[in-house]
């Protein structure tokens, strides 16, 4: 890499005053956007009102786009092409140099200074190889100072012989950049099997396995910002990305507004199905209610309502009376209980019944039309019989109905629950009503599947699943009503489950979420975890994950992992210890412990005059400080610079899944993992201990 110290003065002065064009560029454009005057229409009516504020709205977003953030470099890269050489797939117009950044910038003669990222023009940064030149003749990429100042540059030519020694030092100060608050962009450096699932198309949905610290996150948040500059038109019924937890969607909220993308919604599951949780299910419940059987279930449950008629209907106009028959109302029921939704269907009925009533006055001479039609369906007597045959209904009074009456539970359960399941399910002590019942996480996901046997639930252009080897089929089933005439971006690792439903294989989850036809892909370059940490986690994966292969890493660290074996009365000390000690170096610590222990840590960590948040406890707490403490529950996702974990014997307990979720623990660090024990590691880890590193102490 070359510094400014070290490289030709003249090279990183040009670049510099190259950035300092393109920024005046950027400046121009911005004022040149907002001294536009867009013609209003004079006219008061309330049309030309709201296209005169639409104007408006758009100049300023417009101008806010082409703010010039001062800590976002402009740049950073640059393609050198062979001049004058003509290659497949280039534009007529194709520059022989092109400097690759965050947006479009051009000069006032709409020559481009700098390209979008997103641009098929900057494709080659990307993916260009010296096996597939794509027509490029050298690779830069620019290193700034904290202010984007530009500082350095590492050359990668791509024609000619090969370099003495391979690149990479500016993507390994990158990665290795000390972590401070929340995720943030990888623009800079998206390796050619990211930027692969980054740029794939929009259908078929994808689906992407990868050990921890991969960067599937950051793919597929690149690829949301990716598919929103090239995809704006099929994208416009919404795209949401949904996480496991609050933290994590903290955790990676910066990063879409910094690729200029603020419109996308981030949520957990919960948020999404929009129902308030008052209530927690045992684990057995929870999984019970995951299950897909309840689909059907709950299908039985709601359909049951539909009864038969049990006399004529009479509809009275003056003196007239009209009579449809029983059996002909029957038939008509019958028919209408193969509508796809149970809403439809009971509208469809009022029309069908109303229809039968118009034809009888049309056959005594009357011409009766669409009003008469609907004052027909909306008639007291059509209503009495929807009410007795086909009762509107909440989905809280189907859900209340099965779950609290263990006769109408048996029967919406017979040959899909046991009696011993159908036990578990029923409430023990009932609600008085649909209306005080409590709800929990698992019954919100019931309620939005009885929603949309009710009412369709509208389908959004595109959803991005993180984590999602935790969802239960029920959940899927929520998610992929969601994004029925759209797609998704599924992104998880098997190994890495701890869910109450974790998946083996993904396309029994991408069945459950109705994307059968996703394509699979696998990350296997771990970039958050050094080699020697990873492999020591790795131990892990013959015990909960034995089809996986070993990850790998693209980073190295001597001393990164240490193991102190204390007794229960020193442990407390030794964290603390721990704590200051990596409070003495850059960027960000983790302490990560059982969730059972973690008030009693962090009380005893503040009571020690250190400054530590709770994750958690406010959406800010990975920001407003260096420290924080992290339950085990909620680490997934999350990476530090610096990892305590203390007493991985209490977070194997804590849980069905404990190994799955240590080695979750276990993988969050960037630099450095000090494990902190009183009691004896479990099994698994030590197993196979390889002889103490020469740093560790051992244990
Ligand atoms: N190409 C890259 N350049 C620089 N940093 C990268 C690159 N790819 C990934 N990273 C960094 O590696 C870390 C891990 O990325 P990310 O969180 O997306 O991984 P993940 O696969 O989702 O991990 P997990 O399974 O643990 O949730 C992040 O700090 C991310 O910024």
């Amino acid at each position: 890499m070359r510094e400014a110290d070290t490289a030709p003065a003249t090279e990183i002065d040009t670049e510099a005053r190259y950035l300092a064009q393109a920024r005046a560029a950027l400046r121009a454009m911005r004022a040149d956007v907002l001294a536009t005057e867009t013609p209003e229409s004079v006219a008061a009516d309330s049309d030309d009102v709201w296209q005169n504020t639409m104007y408006r709205m758009a100049r300023a977003k417009r101008g806010r786009d082409l703010v010039d953030l001062p800590d976002v470099p402009l740049f950073f890269g640059r393609l050198d092409y062979e001049p004058g050489l003509v290659y497949e797939d280039a534009a007529d117009d194709q520059p022989d140099r092109v400097y690759v950044g965050r947006r479009h910038v051009r000069d006032d003669e709409g020559r481009p200074l700098v390209v979008d990222w997103r641009a098929p023009i900057s494709v080659p940064f990307y993916q260009a190889t010296r096996q597939d030149r794509r027509g490029v003749r050298l690779r830069r990429r620019f290193g700034f100072s904290d202010i984007a100042e530009l500082t350095a540059y590492e050359d990668e030519p791509l024609a000619g012989p090969a370099a003495a020694q391979g690149g990479g030092a500016l993507l390994a100060a990158e990665i290795d950049r000390p972590r401070a608050g929340p995720m943030r962009d990888i623009v800079a450096t998206i390796q050619p099997e990211q930027d692969d699932l980054v740029r794939a198309p929009l259908q078929p949905s994808l689906c992407v396995q990868g050990a921890p610290g991969t960067g599937k996150t950051a793919v597929g948040l690149h690829r949301l910002a990716y598919l929103l500059y090239t995809e704006a038109d099929r994208l416009t019924n919404g795209v949401v990305v949904v996480g496991p937890n609050r933290s994590f969607l903290a955790y990676i909220r910066h990063v879409l507004p910094a690729l200029g993308e603020v419109a996308v919604r981030q949520r957990t599951v919960e948020e999404l199905v929009g129902r308030t949780v008052t209530s927690t299910d045992t684990a057995e419940v929870a999984r019970l209610k995951g299950d897909p059987r309840m689909a059907e279930m709950l299908r039985r449950a709601l359909w049951r309502h539909v009864g038969e008629p049990s006399d004529d209907l009479v509809y009275a106009q003056g003196a007239t009376r009209y009579r449809v028959a029983q059996a002909r109302l029957a038939e008509l029921v019958f028919q209408q209980k193969g509508s796809a939704r149970y809403g439809t269907g009971r509208a469809g009925l009022a029309q069908r019944v109303a229809n039968l009533v118009l034809m009888q006055m049309e056959r005594r001479g009357a011409t009766p039309d669409d009003r008469d039609l609907a004052v027909v369906s909306r008639s007291k007597p059509v209503r009495a019989l929807l009410d007795a045959i086909w009762p509107k209904l909440t989905p809280e009074q189907v859900l209340f109905r099965l779950l609290a009456d263990a006769d109408v539970l048996a029967e919406a359960a017979e040959d899909l629950f046991t009696a011993e399941e159908q036990a578990a399910l029923r409430w023990s002590r009932p609600y008085r009503s649909a209306r005080s019942a409590k709800w929990s996480a698992p019954d919100a996901v019931l309620l939005d599947e009885l929603s949309d046997l009710i009412d369709r639930v509208p389908s959004l252009s595109h959803l991005m699943i993180d984590e999602a080897q935790d969802l239960s089929p029920m959940q899927c089933r929520a998610l992929g009503r969601r994004c029925l005439t759209g797609s998704v971006t599924v992104l998880g690792d098997i190994a890495q489950g701890t869910g109450a439903w974790p998946v083996d294989d993904w396309p029994t989850l991408l069945g459950h979420l109705g994307k059968p036809e996703a394509r699979l892909a696998f990350l296997d370059r771990g970039f958050r975890v050094p080699e020697q940490i990873i492999r020591y986690a790795a131990r892990l994966l013959p015990h909960i994950s034995p089809g996986l292969p070993a990850p790998t890493s693209v980073r190295s660290s001597t001393g990164a992992l240490r193991i102190t074996a204390t007794s229960a009365v020193d442990l407390p000390d030794a964290v603390v210890r721990a704590c200051r000690e990596f409070l003495g170096q850059p960027g960000s610590t983790g302490l990560i412990c059982a969730d059972q222990d973690i008030d009693v840590v962090s009380c005893r960590l503040r009571a020690d005059g250190l400054e530590a948040s709770l994750l958690g406890e406010d959406e800010d707490a990975l920001e407003s400080n260096r420290l924080i403490c992290v339950p085990a529950s909620q680490s997934k996702g999350l990476e530090f610079d610096a990892v305590i974990v203390m007493e991985p014997a209490h977070i194997v307990a804590a849980e069905p899944r404990g190994l799955r979720r240590l080695y979750v623990v276990l993988t969050r660090a960037v630099s450095a993992l000090h494990i902190v024990h009183a009691e004896p590691l479990p099994e698994a880890l030590t197993a196979r201990l390889e002889p103490r590193p020469p740093n560790g102490t051992g244990s």
